[in-house]
């Protein structure tokens, strides 16, 4: 198959690695053109450090590569899904098959990525979501991974299944691309929360807090906006959610640290070097629970502290001291 891979940062790279490795022709397009020169003449990702790019991989800063490819992968960061997927609009066919890797909620508008390549691109063909537990380093240095292909077209989730798979990356396929939308975008800003409070010193208990009671107003938003409960149990909710959480690979984790330890949000951000996808969505999930009547208080807590320059330890004694409740009172998995 033919197959263009749109963002060549870590995830884009780790991702075309492995469908070159599948036996695809796989053309990996770069934002920024010293981007891509850089990646065709060292064959590295300074994000991948120790991975060599497979000799089949096809480098341009060229959108025009998705002509004639069966499926194209996404994996800009959020906020650069709209405008690259305005820029193949017209090349695609009704058979091509759009592949969402970018985990985000868009600002401004609160679409889910899936939805937005769907309108730019005049919802001509499929789009799967493709999410769970896989960090780029690891996968790149092919640890075994499971992650799950999402589209209410059962046929091109299936499809998108087949060709990821292998013996280290194992792919389950479901149709609800909401609740794998959502588990992906709030496990960004649960993340930040906890990496925050680790900064602070806190210790394994208040993540677990924050992790669990985390989830459960994940899951009460997406099953308020049609998701599947059950879905935030799997890998695109429980899963990435512990992945993202607990690992010093994450960006989202890693900002939390910094900002708990009283770095300033914008440089924590800057520091990471690559996108902190929390920073974005903890203002859209905002919106979207406001609009669902949905009460949200850690993402609450978190918009204090990233947009409102809060004091964290200020915003957790809040947090502790809301009103008591019964712990399986609404909405639960
Ligand atoms: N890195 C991971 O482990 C991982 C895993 C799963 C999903 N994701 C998701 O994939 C997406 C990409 O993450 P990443 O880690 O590869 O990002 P990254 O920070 O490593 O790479 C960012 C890339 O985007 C390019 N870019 C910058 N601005 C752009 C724009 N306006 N339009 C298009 N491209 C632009 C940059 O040139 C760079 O190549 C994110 O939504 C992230 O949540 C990442
Ligand atoms: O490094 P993070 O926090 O952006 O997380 C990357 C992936 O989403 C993990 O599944």
């Amino acid at each position: 198959m033919k197959i263009a891979v749109l963002g060549s940062g870590g995830w884009g790279t780790a991702l075309a690695m492995l469908l070159a490795e599948n036996g695809h022709t796989v053309t990996l397009w770069s934002y920024l053109e010293e981007e891509s020169r850089r990646l065709q003449q060292t064959r590295e990702n300074p994000l991948l450090p120790g991975v060599t790019l497979p000799e089949s991989l096809s480098y341009t800063w060229d959108l025009s590569c998705v002509r004639g490819c069966g499926v194209v992968v996404m994996a800009t960061p959020s906020f650069g899904v709209r405008s690259t997927a305005e820029g193949i609009r017209g090349m695609l066919t009704p058979e091509t098959i759009l592949v969402s890797v970018s985990k985000g909620i868009e600002k401004g508008s609160s679409l889910r990525m899936t939805e937005i390549i769907r309108q730019a691109t005049g919802d001509l063909c499929p789009v799967v979501a493709l999410s769970g537990p896989s960090h780029a380093e690891e996968v790149a240095r092919r640890v075994p991974t499971a992650v799950v292909s999402a589209c209410p077209d059962q046929a091109a989730a299936e499809t998108v299944q087949d060709l990821f798979l292998n013996d280290r990356f194992r792919v389950y396929s479901s149709s609800d691309v909401v609740g794998v939308e959502l588990g992906a975008a709030l496990k960004n800003v649960m993340a930040l929360c906890t990496g925050c409070c680790t900064g602070m010193g806190y210790g394994d208990n208040t993540k677990a807090m924050l992790m669990t009671r985390g989830l459960a107003e994940t899951a009460r938003l997406g099953v308020a906006l049609g998701g599947r409960r059950e879905t935030f149990a799997g890998l695109a909710g429980m899963g990435d959610l512990i992945v993202t959480c607990t690992s010093m690979n994450s960006r989202n984790y890693r900002a939390g640290i910094l900002i708990g330890q009283g770095m300033p949000v914008q440089q924590a951000i800057q520091e990471i070097g690559a996108v902190v996808e929390g920073y974005y969505a903890v203002d859209s999930a905002r919106e979207l629970a406001k609009r669902a009547g949905v009460e949200m208080p850690i993402t609450q807590a978190a918009y204090q502290v990233l947009y409102e320059g809060r004091d964290p330890k200020t915003v957790l004694q809040e947090l502790m001291r809301r009103e008591k409740r019964h712990e399986m009172e609404e909405t639960w998995i």
